[in-house]
């Protein structure tokens, strides 16, 4: 059998293969990267950017109906489906070409378009027949939508994972979300604004992963008057109904049954490893089989194999998958002169309506760090821009470290909180104090105006600042 000695092989050329890739190649340019493909992302090809396709179609049908609001009137907008989705497929086509531009600019001779898995310690085996020998390994091989056995069983293909939704030519009648997570509420609620009867049910009670207790119940009432959003709903049973599904459900005490075209199963993704034959590869996982790596160095243990992306045990976002790629690729490419690499502050965002962001240290972080902290908030529901576009809903909570001032996080459910959100981790990443940040300027009339109401709250729970002044000018009205 063929085998080949090379000095750094890649599992996967998704978004972190991919950085891992350029950053092991400033060290060496034995470096391999292996995918049957399609290339072209996660991100570009079945996650945020299609999503966000979705989203932003849903958005223009909701400003049409909000414009009423404003004495506009433009009447009922007329959802075109086929052209909704002939223009997402069409944009997506696009970012996916930019992806495999990158792809093609790279030496193809190291480019191996196969599937790999673990045969020995640093040994691959290619489904080609070739074996690869690694002196350095990089997983990058992504997640994968979790789809529960039975009823993949009892629904065939009308159970639809968010890797089918972007492939779809015309939008279905009716549709059962379940999970109200991150893809449960995006795509449930742009599905919704776009005509489609959707139902989104999860079986837990924390929508868009927020762990503030506060936020959290604001958050509930929110979605609950916006969106047909079933939190504590336990799914029993799912089963096939002609050309459609029957779903039965139960919610405090109460039993539901109802009809869609299909179901999306939203309730979470599972790291790619399956298919690598772990146990050959001699490397230390969890209880529950995943590979832990170190957060600063990507690397299994004292192994000379490093995991990146979705693959791992941390978040699985765009972002933390470049970072962790550009991290095992350096690390495998310097290897065994291994760095550490300090991690970016945290940031997520949940691109419903409101947006969901978490910035910086969570609440439940906070918490079970045993931090001394302090709180500040803003109900957004007197904010005065937000409450001149008729966006004013949402609660923002911000936290602060006792003793020192210094600024540490915040959760949101509020206006352009894409936005709030970046402007509250960097300053969480510039290790700025409450009191600097409210020394800053604050144009006016703006969004932000209501999270510097937020931090002088927060300053005077601190002990650090006076008591906020009720409807104060420098605030703007109702700021
Ligand atoms: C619907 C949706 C929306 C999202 N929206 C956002 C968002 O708005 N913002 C955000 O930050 N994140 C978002 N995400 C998450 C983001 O897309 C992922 O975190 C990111 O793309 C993960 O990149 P990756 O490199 O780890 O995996 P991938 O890009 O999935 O790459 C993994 C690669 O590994 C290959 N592979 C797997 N097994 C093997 C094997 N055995 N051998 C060889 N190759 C293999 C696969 O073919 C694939 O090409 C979204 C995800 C989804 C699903
Ligand atoms: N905007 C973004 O950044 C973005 C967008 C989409 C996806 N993503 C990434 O993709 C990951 C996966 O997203 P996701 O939404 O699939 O997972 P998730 O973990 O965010 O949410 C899963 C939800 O499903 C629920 N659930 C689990 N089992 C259930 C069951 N049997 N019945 C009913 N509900 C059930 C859970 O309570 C949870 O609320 C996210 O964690 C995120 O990292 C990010």
């Amino acid at each position: 059998m063929a085998e080949r000695e090379v000095d750094v092989a890649i599992i996967g050329a998704g978004t972190a293969g991919m950085t891992a890739f350029r950053a092991a190649r400033e060290h060496t340019d034995d470096v391999w990267l292996i995918d049957p493909g399609p290339l072209g992302t996660t991100c570009a090809r079945v996650g945020c950017m299609p999503s966000k396709l979705l989203i932003a179609a849903a958005d223009a049908a909701h400003h049409v109906e909000a414009a009423a609001g404003f004495g506009v009137h433009a009447g009922a907008p007329r959802i075109d489906g086929p052209a909704v989705m002939q223009r997402l497929r069409a944009e997506r086509d696009r970012f996916v070409g930019f992806v495999l531009e990158a792809v093609q600019r790279w030496p193809q001779e190291r480019i191996l378009r196969q599937r790999a898995r673990f045969v020995a310690p640093m040994t691959l085996q290619l489904e080609g027949g070739e074996r690869l020998r690694a002196g350095r390994i990089v997983i990058a091989t992504g997640s994968s939508p979790i789809v529960p056995p039975d009823w993949r069983e009892a629904l065939g293909d009308r159970l639809l994972t968010s890797d089918d939704v972007f492939e779809w030519t015309d939008l279905p009648r009716s549709l059962a979300v379940v999970g109200a997570g991150v893809i449960g509420l995006e795509l449930g609620q742009a599905l919704s604004r776009l005509g489609v009867k959707v139902r989104i049910l999860d079986r837990g009670g924390r929508p868009g992963g927020l762990t503030d207790p506060r936020v959290l119940e604001h958050a509930r009432g929110l979605l609950a008057s916006r969106l047909p959003l079933a939190l504590q709903a336990s799914v029993e049973r799912v089963e096939r109904d002609g050309e459609g599904v029957r779903v039965c459900w139960t919610r405090d005490g109460q039993a539901h049954e109802e009809r869609f075209d299909a179901l999306l199963c939203a309730i979470g993704r599972a790291p790619n490893l399956d298919g690598l034959d772990l146990d050959a590869a001699g490397l230390p996982r969890d209880a529950r089989g995943r590979l832990q790596a170190s957060a600063d160095t990507a690397r299994v243990g004292d192994s000379a194999v490093f995991v990146a992306g979705d693959a791992g045990t941390r978040r699985m976002l765009l972002h933390e998958a470049a970072d962790e790629g550009r991290i095992a690729g350096d690390n495998a490419g310097r290897y065994p002169d291994v760095r550490a690499h300090p991690r970016g502050t945290g940031l997520a965002v949940v691109f419903s309506d409101p947006q969901i962001a978490i910035a910086g240290r969570s609440h439940a972080e906070l918490e079970a760090d045993g931090v001394e902290f302090a709180c500040g908030a803003l109900d957004f529901d007197d904010q005065g821009r937000s409450r001149v576009m008729r966006r004013n809903a949402g609660l923002i909570r911000v936290y602060g470290e006792r003793h020192t001032g210094r600024f540490l996080g915040a959760e949101m459910i509020a206006p352009a909180a894409e936005h709030l959100a970046h402007l509250l981790a960097w300053s969480v990443h510039a290790g700025m104090t409450v009191q600097q940040m409210l020394d800053a300027p604050f144009y006016h009339p703006v969004i932000e105006e209501g999270v510097r109401s937020a931090l002088r709250e927060l300053n005077r729970a601190l002990l650090m600042g006076p008591p906020p002044i009720e409807r104060c000018l420098d605030c703007g009205p109702g700021a």
